[in-house]
């Protein structure tokens, strides 16, 4: 396997409340991976950790062999759960502003995706719908040019019309040689495009499998499986 990621033993509390603990998983490349937990179970606390924003307590985070913090941010882009803009900026700007920011930065892309998404760059942020908002913000991350993608909730609160469209868009902008991993708590909407999955519980990774395996060992479907795991949350 191409590794890109490399999680071991990795834990952090926060004060008294362990928020990861003893988590250990590799992924390779060239795939997409849903990272899936109930409210409070993680998953942004180890976006942040593979992101190189945080420290873990204890254990070791590597990309492509790298230790995750300064010198793998050029490896990384990460579409955090709050927008990477500004309220003051138009959508022109926000692109602008990543241009000179990220020198792995593709305009031409981005525009091929604003347009793809039907955002245009004289739209002020601030009056963006949420789901309009979301787009860009996976149109900025998704326009570096990254080995590994996090993006923490990217079809978090909007409508199945418009779930559908930004999954649509990830499947049609995606570079096959890089990784994404994906957190979300909406299963059943995003399970298709998923080559593995990550379920993460207080904590704790609990499984992380190949979809087609677990489709053929469990004959369930990923949101059922979700479902049963989580049914006490
Ligand atoms: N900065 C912080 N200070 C204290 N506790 C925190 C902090 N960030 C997260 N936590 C706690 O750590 C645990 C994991 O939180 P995290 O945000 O990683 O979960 P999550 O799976 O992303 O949740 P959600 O789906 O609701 O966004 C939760 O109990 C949360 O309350």
């Amino acid at each position: 396997m191409d590794r890109i990621l490399k999680v071991e033993q990795v834990s952090k509390k926060y004060g008294s409340k362990q928020a990861l603990h003893n988590v250990t998983f590799e992924l390779g490349a060239g795939k997409i991976i849903g990272l899936l937990g109930s409210n409070g179970s993680g998953k942004s606390t180890l976006m942040k950790l593979i992101a190189g924003l945080a420290q873990p307590g204890s254990g070791s985070i590597s990309v492509l062999g790298t230790p995750a913090g300064a010198e793998s941010k050029s490896l990384v882009s990460f579409m955090p759960d709050q927008p990477l803009t500004e309220d003051w900026m138009k959508v022109g700007d926000a692109l602008r502003f990543m241009e000179d920011f990220y020198p792995d930065f593709d305009p031409a892309k981005a525009r091929r995706m604003l347009e793809f998404m039907k955002l245009n760059e004289k739209d002020k942020v601030r009056a963006l719908s949420k789901g309009m908002n979301e787009r860009l913000q996976l149109t900025l991350a998704l326009s570096r040019k990254a080995r590994l993608y996090l993006l923490d909730e990217p079809i978090g609160g909007v409508d199945p019309v418009a779930r559908t469209k930004i999954l649509n868009a990830l499947m049609e902008f995606y570079e096959e040689d890089s990784t994404i991993l994906l957190s979300t708590h909406l299963v059943s909407d995003i399970e298709r495009i998923f080559d593995e999955v990550i379920f993460i519980k207080e904590g704790e990774l609990v499984l992380h499998s190949d979809v087609e395996e677990l489709r053929l060992q469990r004959g369930k479907s990923i949101d059922e499986l979700f479902r049963e795991v989580y049914a006490e949350c």
